[in-house]
C-alpha cells in the first residue's frame, strides 16, 4: 500500500495531506492511491485530460499508478495558482524565504528514508544510491536558502551626486520539466534556486516517475510556502507543450534528451522565454598510465554504473593509455562482476532494474550492435533474472564492459543510457584530447593522472561543462552543473544559477536638473 492514508470521504477534487504511515513499504506492495497533481497547496485530480499513463515498479514490472495527464485547463489552473502565490512570495525578504527553505530542507532530511524508498520503487535505483540523491536534494535547498538572504544589487555613483542601483528581481512563474532518472533530485535542483529568487514553479515530472515530486510539494507546503507556489502537473509531451506555450510562464528549465530539448527551445523562442537545457551526453573518461589504478577503476565504475547507467553525465567512453590497458580492463571487469544486482530495496543491492521494458531492450540492442561492429564483451550485457520469484518480470541486465572499441562504433558515438562501458585505448595526450572532443555532446569529462600539471592542462582543453579530476560523478551542490555544445546551456547548482532564475533591473536616479537637448 502507498504509505499515506486513502482519500475516502474527501471531495473528489481536493484531498488534504494526512501524514500517517499506514504500512511499511517493500518491493511488490506499493500502490499509489492518491491524486498525483498538486495545486493550490493540495493534491488534486486534474480538471481535464490529455490522456492517461501508467507508472511501473521496474523491480517487478507491476503497475503502481494509473493517472490522468493534465490538459490545457488544468495547466492553466496550475499556472494561475502559481501566479497568485508569486505575488505573495516575491514580496518576502530573502531572509524570510531562507527560513522556509531551510525548514523544507530539514523535513526532507528527516524523511530521507521514506522519500528514498519511494524513489527506489518508482525508478529502480538501489536504495543505497537513492539516499545519496535525497542528500543532494536537501543540500540544494539548504544551499539556496543560504544565498536567498544575500541576494542584492549594487549602487553606482554617477556625476553630480546622481546615482544608479540595480535590483535582482524574480522572473515570475517558472516551469520545470524533469527526466525519470533522478526524479526527486531534479525537482529540487530546479525549484530550490527558483524559489530562493522569489519565483513560483509549476513542475512536470516524467510520466515514468510521477510519484516522488508530490512528496516535495507536500514538504514545501508543510514548511510554509504560500499555497500554489510549487505545483505539480502530470503528463507527457502534450502537457509539457501546454506549459511551454503558456503566456504567463516566464521561464522553462528542462532536463531530458537533446531532441526534446530542441523542441522546448523552439516553443520557448516563440514567447521569448529564457530556457535552461540540461540534456544528454556521451562523456569521455581519460585514464593515463600514471594514475592511481585503484582509484581509476573505482572512478570508471562510478562513471558508468550508477543508477543502472541511466545518468546523463556518465563517462561511457573510457580512454585508457595503452601501457595499462590490460591491467585496467582486468580490474574493471573483476569489480563490475562483483556488483550485486537485484531487489533495489535490499541494503546490499548496488544495481537495480532499468526503467522499463522498452528501454531495457534498447540498451541490449546497443550491445548486440556493438558486437556486430567488432566490439568484444568482457562481461555482462545480457538479461538478468533474479532468483526471487517476485522479481521475475523486472527489467534487469548485467552491467557490461566492452573492449576493442573504435571511435566510429555506435556504442561509442550514441548515448546508451544504460550500464554499458566502452573501453578505448590511446597513446598520447594530444591524440586522446582530439578523440575525446570529437562529439556533438559536451556535458562532462574526467581525467585520472598523478601529474597535476597534465590534469589541469587536459581539463582546460576538454569541451565539457563538468570536468572531474581523479574522481567522477560526485555532485556537490556548491558546484555549477551543465553542458557545452548539444548537451545544453544554463547551469544548475552553484551561485551562478541565481542568474538563471532572476533578472536585473537598473534604476538611474537624477539628483540635479534634467539637461535637455530640446
Ligand atoms: N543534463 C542533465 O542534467 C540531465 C539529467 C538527467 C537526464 N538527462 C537526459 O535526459 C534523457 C533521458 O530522459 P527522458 O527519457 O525522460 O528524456 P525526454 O526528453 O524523453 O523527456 C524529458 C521530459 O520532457 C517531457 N517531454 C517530452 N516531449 C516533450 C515536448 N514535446 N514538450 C515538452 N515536454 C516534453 C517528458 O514528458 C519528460 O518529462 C537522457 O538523454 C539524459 O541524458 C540530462
Ligand atoms: N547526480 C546528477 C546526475 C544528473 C544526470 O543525470
Amino acid at each position: 500500500m502507498f504509505l499515506r492514508a486513502g482519500t475516502a470521504g474527501l471531495s473528489p477534487l481536493r484531498h488534504t495531506l494526512r501524514p500517517v504511515l499506514v504500512a511499511a513499504m517493500s518491493t511488490g506492495t506499493f500502490i499509489v492511491s492518491q491524486p498525483l497533481n498538486y495545486r493550490g497547496g493540495a493534491r488534486v485530480d486534474p480538471v481535464d485530460t490529455s490522456g492517461t499513463e501508467k507508472a511501473f515498479e521496474p523491480a517487478t514490472g507491476r503497475v503502481i499508478a494509473t493517472f490522468t495527464c493534465s490538459g490545457e485547463k488544468e495547466v492553466n489552473l496550475a499556472v494561475q495558482d502559481a501566479k497568485a502565490a508569486f505575488k505573495i512570495w516575491s514580496q518576502k525578504s530573502g531572509m524570510e524565504r531562507c527560513r522556509i527553505l531551510l525548514e523544507a530542507a530539514r523535513i526532507i532530511r528527516d524523511r530521507k528514508d521514506e522519500i528514498a524508498t519511494v524513489e527506489t520503487i518508482n525508478n529502480g535505483k538501489s536504495i543505497f544510491e537513492a539516499r545519496w540523491d535525497i542528500d543532494t536534494s536537501w543540500q540544494c535547498l539548504e544551499y539556496y536558502a543560504g544565498l536567498a538572504g544575500s541576494m542584492a544589487g549594487e549602487h553606482i555613483q554617477l556625476p553630480g551626486g546622481s546615482f544608479g542601483y540595480t535590483r535582482r528581481e524574480p522572473l515570475g512563474v517558472c516551469v520545470g520539466i524533469g527526466a525519470w532518472n533522478y526524479p526527486f533530485q531534479i525537482a529540487c535542483w530546479k525549484s530550490a534556486p527558483a524559489l530562493a529568487c522569489g519565483n513560483a514553479m509549476v513542475f512536470k515530472p516524467s510520466p515514468f516517475t510521477p510519484v516522488s515530486t508530490l512528496l516535495l510539494a507536500e514538504v514545501y507546503t508543510e514548511a510554509g510556502v504560500p499555497p500554489g507556489l510549487f505545483n505539480v502537473v502530470q503528463g507527457g509531451a502534450a502537457t509539457g507543450q501546454f506549459l511551454c506555450q503558456h503566456r504567463d510562464v516566464a521561464k522553462v528549465s528542462f532536463t531530458g534528451s537533446v531532441p526534446t530539448g530542441s523542441k522546448i527551445m523552439e516553443m520557448s523562442a516563440k514567447g521569448i522565454k529564457p530556457v535552461t537545457l540540461e540534456l544528454g551526453g556521451k562523456s569521455p573518461l581519460i585514464i593515463f598510465s600514471d594514475c592511481d589504478m585503484k582509484n581509476a577503476v573505482k572512478g570508471a565504475l562510478m562513471a558508468n554504473f550508477l543508477t543502472q547507467g541511466e545518468v546523463c553525465c556518465n563517462g561511457t567512453r573510457v580512454f585508457v593509455q595503452k601501457e595499462i590497458l590490460d591491467q585496467f580492463s582486468e580490474e574493471v571487469v573483476k569489480q563490475t562482476q562483483r556488483i550485486k544486482i537485484g531487489d533495489p530495496l535490499l541494503e546490499d543491492t548496488r544495481m537495480g532494474p532499468l526503467i522499463n521494458r522498452p528501454h531495457l531492450e534498447r540498451v541490449l540492442g546497443f550491445v548486440k550492435v556493438a558486437k556486430e561492429q567488432g566490439a568484444k564483451v568482457l562481461c555482462g550485457g545480457d538479461l538478468y533474472v533474479p532468483e526471487d520469484p517476485k522479481l521475475k518480470d523486472g527489467y534487469y541486465m548485467r552491467p557490461c564492459v566492452l573492449t576493442n572499441c573504435r571511435d566510429d562504433m555506435t556504442c561509442v558515438k550514441e548515448e546508451i543510457f544504460g550500464p554499458v562501458m566502452s573501453i578505448l585505448s590511446f597513446d598520447t595526450e594530444a591524440e586522446v584530447l582530439e578523440r575525446a572532443n570529437d562529439t556533438t555532446f559536451g556535458l562532462a569529462a574526467g581525467v585520472f593522472t598523478r601529474d597535476i600539471q597534465r590534469a589541469h592542462r587536459v581539463v582546460a582543453e576538454l569541451q565539457a561543462g563538468m570536468c572531474f579530476i581523479n574522481n567522477y560523478n560526485v555532485s556537490p551542490v556548491e558546484l555549477p552543473f551543465g553542458g557545452y555544445k548539444k548537451s545544453g546551456f544554463g547551469r544548475e547548482n552553484g551561485r551562478v544559477t541565481i542568474e538563471y532564475y532572476s533578472q536585473l533591473k537598473t534604476v538611474c536616479v537624477e539628483m540635479g536638473d534634467v539637461e535637455s537637448a530640446f
